[in-house]
């Protein structure tokens, strides 16, 4: 039986998505159906679905879920997360400036800034191995991992999703379209990663390129500019606040270290509403 669902086409720094409202109508999609809505040539196109779900649990506003265009659920989504605050605003279903929000990989806190920005407390980085998950005898602060082109030098961490942070010298040549898919799928992640490539400009912005899971290259990744902002305050290369250049625009990230949460701030922008039959 087919079913229509009414949408809201977003984007957060061109990182874009396919926002359904699951409180005010039915929801359940198969994963070839996610799929179709994401294709950019048979479907609506989009790099997530976000769905908004209501809470499952006592102490929290809204639940949200995300699922990459591959059909696959997965946790986190930090550009989503502002588009999610601005969404549940837009359509009235909250007038909170700071909601909690239920996620598969914890709570996190979106804040609707005054200038129309949101900051999202995306919680603590994770580092043990086994959090992330990475295949390593210990925990470090990078790791070499065996490619096809050699050993390249990574850190490791979890933003709630899994990253893979490499500095590069030049972002417009760094190899994004081979390494990005190659280390995605590398052994040692078992759940597979997102592959951040990052130049330094100074200790206060870097300039990223992000391949991601299940989507592949996208213009901004939210998690993936928290966690190459985290792998580079680690090793001494940045400052604690720091401005992420992306080919969609800019992000700023802020994170004092150890177990502080990482502070994502950044654009979150309504394109067009529509229905989709499927
Ligand atoms: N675009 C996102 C991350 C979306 C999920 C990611 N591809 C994964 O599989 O973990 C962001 O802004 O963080």
């Amino acid at each position: 039986m087919s079913q229509t669902l009414k949408f809201t086409k977003m984007h957060g720094a061109g990182n874009d998505f396919v926002v359904l409202d699951g409180i005010h109508q039915r929801v359940a999609l198969t994963p070839e159906q996610l799929r179709f809505i994401a294709d950019r040539h048979f479907g609506i196109g989009c790099d997530q679905i976000l769905l908004v779900e209501a809470p499952t649990q006592a102490g929290v506003d809204f639940r949200y879920r995300i699922f990459n265009a591959d059909g696959g659920e997965v946790s986190q989504c930090g550009n989503g997360a502002r588009c999610f605050v601005r969404f549940v605003h837009d359509k009235g279903l909250t007038n909170k400036r700071e909601i909690r929000v239920e996620t598969a990989a914890g709570i996190i806190v979106p804040r609707l800034e005054a200038d129309g920005q949101v900051t999202v407390d995306m919680g603590p980085p994770r580092f043990e191995p086994a959090d992330i998950p990475f295949v390593a005898e210990a925990r470090a602060t990078t790791y070499v991992l065996d490619i096809a082109d050699g050993p390249v030098e990574i850190v490791a961490l979890s933003m709630g999703n899994p990253h893979a942070v490499l500095e590069t010298c030049n972002i417009e040549t760094a190899p994004v379209a081979t390494w990005g898919p190659e280390i995605e799928r590398h052994p040692r992640f078992p759940q597979r990663v997102n592959v951040g490539f990052m130049q330094l400009v100074h200790r206060r912005a870097i300039k990223l390129r992000v391949f991601e899971r299940g989507s592949g290259e996208t213009l901004a990744c939210g998690t993936g500019a928290c966690a190459a902002v985290v792998a580079g305050i680690q090793r001494g290369l940045l400052d604690p606040v720091v401005e992420v250049q992306t080919r969609g625009g800019a992000l700023t990230i802020r994170w004092a270290g150890g177990d502080a949460p990482v502070y994502l701030t950044g654009p979150a922008v309504t394109v067009f509403e529509g229905e989709i039959t499927l």
